[in-house]
C-alpha cells in the first residue's frame, strides 16, 4: 500500500502549503503525537528560542485507486502492508522560526511606542518638568544672592593676585619666556650655534611684541580714558565689575572656585535587567529559579526606560509564572532590589498575557513624593456623568473616577485618610451644581463641615441619637425617592427614556426631579452597628445601593471598621468602586476590596504607617491601581466649596440645609409636615393654593415655617410623595383662581403611604421633620 504526505523539506514546510493542496486530493488529516510518530525536527537548533519539544502534526492519505502520481511536493512512501490504513508521513507544522502563520501584520498585537517622549506629550510630566526648572532657577538665584558678600570678599582677595598673574603672563609673553628652556638646553649642551639662533629669534619676537604692545597701548589707554571720564556711569560700573571679576577669576585657584555649586547632583538609582533577574531569582519560586539559573525564560519585550519619576521594566516571566506571583512577594522583591517598599510597584499588564509584569520602581517612596495639587482646586466645574480627578498613581499620573451609576466604599484603619479621600469625592460632587448632596459625618469632628454650604441635607455628630436620626431621615427620604424616580422615569416620553435610566439629558431638566443625588456617610459603622437603626439602615442602604445607580442616586460609604458587624455584607458586596487604604488583616481587606482580593495579591495590609492617603482602588477602571487621593486640607476645601456654592447659586440649586433649613432639621421636637398641612386645611376644604398653605403654616409654627414660599413647599413635599399641581381654589385675596396647590385626596394618599412606610420601619410618622 502506498501513502502520500507532504515532503518534509523546509520549503514546503508551512501551513500555507498544506492549504494549497486541492480539496479532492486531500485525505484525512491525522494529527499524531510524538509518541506515535517520533520524528525529530532537524531545524530545532535553528529555531532559536523554541528549543523545547514540539507536537508534530501529520498529514497523510491513501492514494485512491486509479490516481496516478501524487503532486510533486508530496513524497511517496512505502507503507507497511500490515499497517491499519495509514502509514504516517510526518511533516512539521510548527511555524518557521520568526514567522507568525495566519497573522497578518495588522492582526498582531505589536505595541507601538510613542514617538514623542512622555515628558513632552504627557501634561502631568510636562508640568512636573516645568515646575522643576522654575524651582531650580529660583533656588540657584537665591543661593547665589545670599552668598554675594562671600563672593565679594573672595574677589577682593583674588583681584591683586589676579593682577599679578596677568602682569606676569604679559611679561612672559613679551620676553618670549616660553623659549627659555630651549635656550637653556643649548647652553647646557654648549651648542653655541643653536644658542645664537634661538637668541636671535627671541630678540626678534621681543621686538615685535613690544611693538604690538606699544601700538595697542594707545587704543587701550584711550578706551580706559573714555570709560573713566566719558562713559555713562552704569556702563563704567559694569565694565569695572567685569574687569574686577575677571581679575578675581584669574586670581582663583583650581580647587577653590570663586562661585560655589548651588546643587549637588543626586544620582538616580538605576534599574537594570541584571538587577531585576537577580531579584526575581531570589523570590523562592521554583519556575523562576530554574529560568534564572538557565539564563533563559525571563525576557524584556521593551527596553527599561524612565517613566515619570522612576524606571519601568516590562518583563515576560517564565512560562507558568504570573504577575500575581510576583505581586504576592512585593516585600521580598523590594528587599532584593535594595529599595524601600514604597518604591517598588509590580503590576500585571491588562493588555497582555498573565505572565507579563510591569515593574515600576520609583526614585522616591510614594509616601514621600510631594503631593500633587488637585486639578480642580483653583478652577473648573464637574459633571458627575463624566470622570473627575480623584487621585494620582505611583507614577504621579492622574486617576479618575466615574461616580455616576456607581456606589463607592472606602475602608481603612483610623487616621489613614478615609475622610480626605471622601472629601475629594464630595468636593467634586459639589462642583457639579446639579447634584443634590446628603452628607453625614458620624465622627463629629467637623471634617466635612465645609460641605454644609452646598449640602441639601447635612449633619455632623459623634454617632449619637441626633446624628443617627438625621442620617436615617436622609436615608428614608432618598429611599422614598427611589419609588418616585422609578415612576417618573416610567412616565417619561419614549424618546427621553431610551435606556430607562437617568441620562445627562434627563438630569438637566430639573423640573423632572431626576437630577443626580449623592448620599455620603462617613464612619458608617456607627449607623450599621446601632441596635435601633442598624437593621433599617441596612435595608435602606441595600435598596439605594442596588436600585439607586440607574435612578441617578449614588451612595458613598466610608468606614474605619470594615467587618461584618459594622458593614453589612450585602452593602459591601454591591459597591462598584472600592478604595482600601491601610487595613490590619485579610478579612477587612477582602471586605472592602471584595472576596479573594487578598489571595489575588491586592493587599492593603502591606501599606506602612507612612502611607497616609495611599490605597488600592478597584472598580474604577479595568484594572485595580495603587493610588494616593489628592490632599485637600480644611482651608483649601473651604475655598473650593465657596466656588461650588457660587456655581449653585447661579444654577438656582441651593436647597435644604444649604438654603437655611439646616437647624430646623437637626434639633428640637419632631413634627410632621403632612400632619401640619392637614391641620391647617379647613374642614371640607378639598383644594388649597400653596401660598395659602404657607401663610397658614407660618401662623402655626412661625419659627419653622417663616419665609416658606410655594417653591420651598413643593421641594419639601416632593420627597414625601406629594406633588403640587394647578388647583382651582379660593386665593388669599378671597377670589377663586387656578394656581399651584394641593388637593386633600393627594394629601391623604401621601400621608397613608408615608405612615405605612415609616410604621414598617420604626413607627415614625410620615414626613417627619424636626424643629
Ligand atoms: N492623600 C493624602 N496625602 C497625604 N496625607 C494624607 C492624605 N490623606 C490623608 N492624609 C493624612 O492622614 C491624616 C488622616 O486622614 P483622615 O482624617 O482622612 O483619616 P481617617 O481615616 O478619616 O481617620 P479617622 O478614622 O480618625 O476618621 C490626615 O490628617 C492627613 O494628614
Amino acid at each position: 500500500m502506498r501513502f502520500i504526505g507532504r515532503k518534509t523539506n523546509d520549503e514546503n514546510d508551512d501551513r500555507d502549503d498544506v492549504q494549497d493542496v486541492p480539496g479532492e486530493q486531500m485525505g484525512e488529516v491525522v494529527p499524531l503525537h510524538r509518541d506515535t510518530a517520533p520524528i525529530q525536527d532537524t531545524n530545532d537548533d535553528e529555531a532559536g528560542e523554541q528549543t523545547g519539544p514540539r507536537v508534530q502534526d501529520v498529514i497523510a492519505r491513501e492514494i485512491p485507486a486509479g490516481e496516478s502520481a501524487p503532486p510533486a511536493d508530496f513524497e511517496v512512501v512505502d507503507g507497511d502492508e500490515d499497517a491499519d490504513e495509514v502509514a504516517p508521513v510526518v511533516m512539521r507544522v510548527d511555524p518557521l522560526p520568526g514567522s507568525v502563520p495566519g497573522l497578518f501584520p495588522w492582526d498582531r498585537t505589536d505595541e507601538r511606542r510613542a514617538p514623542i517622549p512622555l515628558w513632552v506629550s504627557d501634561a502631568a510630566t510636562r508640568r512636573a518638568a516645568i515646575t522643576w526648572a522654575g524651582e531650580m532657577a529660583k533656588h540657584k538665584a537665591k543661593f547665589h544672592a545670599v552668598r554675594t558678600p562671600l563672593y565679594a570678599a573672595r574677589v577682593a582677595v583674588r583681584v591683586p593676585r589676579g593682577g599679578v598673574r596677568v602682569l606676569r603672563d604679559y611679561t612672559r609673553w613679551v620676553s618670549d619666556a616660553e623659549t627659555r628652556p630651549l635656550r637653556n638646553e643649548a647652553v647646557r649642551k654648549a651648542d653655541a650655534v643653536e644658542h645664537m639662533k634661538l637668541a636671535q629669534k627671541t630678540a626678534e619676537r621681543q621686538k615685535a611684541r613690544l611693538a604690538i604692545s606699544g601700538a595697542l597701548s594707545v587704543p587701550v589707554l584711550a578706551g580706559l580714558a573714555v570709560v573713566v571720564f566719558a562713559a555713562p556711569v552704569p556702563v563704567a560700573v559694569l565694565l569695572a565689575i567685569g574687569a574686577v571679576s575677571w581679575l578675581g577669576v584669574r586670581g582663583g585657584t583650581e580647587d577653590k572656585p570663586l562661585i560655589g555649586r548651588a546643587v549637588v547632583t543626586g544620582k538616580v538609582p538605576e534599574l537594570t535587567s541584571d538587577m531585576i533577574i537577580r531579584a526575581l531569582g531570589s523570590l523562592n519560586n521554583s519556575l523562576l529559579n530554574a529560568a534564572v539559573k538557565s539564563g533563559r525564560g525571563v525576557t524584556f519585550p521593551n527596553p527599561i526606560h524612565r517613566d515619570g519619576p522612576g524606571w519601568r521594566a516590562d518583563i515576560d516571566l517564565p512560562y507558568g509564572v504570573t504577575a500575581n506571583d510576583i505581586m504576592d512577594k512585593r516585600k521580598a522583591l523590594a528587599s532584593a532590589l535594595r529599595r524601600p517598599l514604597g518604591c517598588v510597584w509590580p503590576e500585571p499588564d491588562a493588555d497582555q498575557h498573565e505572565g507579563r509584569l510591569i515593574l515600576w520602581v520609583g526614585d522616591k517612596d510614594m509616601a514621600k513624593s510631594p503631593a500633587t495639587p488637585w486639578p480642580l482646586a483653583k478652577a473648573g466645574k464637574v459633571s458627575l456623568f463624566e470622570r473627575f480627578a480623584f487621585a494620582t498613581d505611583q507614577r504621579g499620573r492622574m486617576v479618575t473616577l466615574l461616580l455616576m451609576f456607581e456606589n463607592m466604599l472606602i475602608g481603612a484603619m483610623p487616621r489613614f485618610g478615609k475622610t480626605f479621600a471622601l472629601r475629594v469625592v464630595l468636593l467634586a460632587a459639589a462642583l457639579d451644581p446639579t447634584v443634590e448632596m446628603y452628607v453625614y459625618e458620624l465622627k463629629g469632628t467637623g471634617d466635612l463641615d465645609s460641605l454644609e454650604q452646598v449640602a441639601h441635607r447635612f449633619h455632623s455628630g459623634p454617632g449619637d441619637d441626633p446624628a443617627l436620626n438625621a442620617t436615617m431621615a436622609g436615608l428614608r427620604e432618598v429611599y422614598a425617592e427611589l419609588e418616585t424616580r422609578a415612576h417618573a422615569i416610567k412616565r417619561l416620553p419614549v424618546d427621553l427614556r431610551k435606556e430607562n435610566k437617568v441620562t445627562p439629558e434627563i438630569a438637566a431638566k430639573r423640573s423632572l426631579g431626576l437630577y443626580p443625588v449623592l448620599v455620603a456617610i462617613d464612619e458608617c459603622q456607627e449607623l450599621f452597628s446601632d441596635k435601633t437603626h442598624g437593621a433599617e439602615a441596612e435595608d435602606l442602604c441595600l435598596g439605594i445601593i442596588k436600585r439607586g445607580p440607574a435612578l441617578g442616586i449614588m451612595l458613598v460609604l466610608a468606614t474605619q471598621r470594615p467587618d461584618s458587624d459594622s458593614l453589612p455584607t450585602g452593602v459591601s458586596a454591591n459597591a462598584g468602586i472600592r478604595l482600601c487604604l491601610k487595613v490590619m488583616g485579610q478579612t477587612e481587606n477582602d471586605m472592602v476590596l471584595g472576596t479573594s482580593s487578598y489571595k489575588n495579591g491586592l493587599r492593603a495590609t502591606e501599606f506602612t504607617i507612612k502611607d497616609k492617603g495611599i490605597g488600592i482602588l478597584k472598580g474604577h477602571a479595568d484594572a485595580h491601581q495603587t493610588v494616593r487621593s489628592y490632599y485637600i486640607d480644611g482651608p483649601a476645601a473651604e475655598q473650593i466649596v465657596k466656588r461650588a456654592r457660587a456655581l449653585r447659586e447661579t444654577a438656582g440649586t441651593i436647597t435644604g440645609h444649604a438654603a437655611g433649613e439646616a437647624t430646623a432639621v437637626n434639633t428640637g421636637p419632631r413634627f410632621s409636615l403632612l400632619d401640619d398641612i392637614t391641620a391647617v386645611m379647613a374642614p371640607g376644604e378639598d383644594k388649597v393654593h400653596s401660598e395659602t398653605i404657607c401663610d397658614r403654616l407660618e401662623d402655626l409654627r412661625p419659627d419653622f415655617y417663616k419665609g416658606w414660599d410655594a417653591t420651598g413647599l413643593a421641594n419639601a413635599l416632593k420627597p414625601l410623595g406629594l406633588k403640587t399641581d394647578q388647583v382651582w381654589a379660593t386665593g388669599t385675596n378671597g377670589k377663586p383662581a387656578n394656581r399651584r396647590g394641593i388637593t386633600r385626596t393627594d394629601l391623604d394618599k401621601a400621608r397613608a403611604a408615608n405612615t405605612k412606610t415609616n410604621t414598617k420601619r420604626d413607627g415614625g410618622e410620615g414626613g417627619e421633620v424636626t424643629a
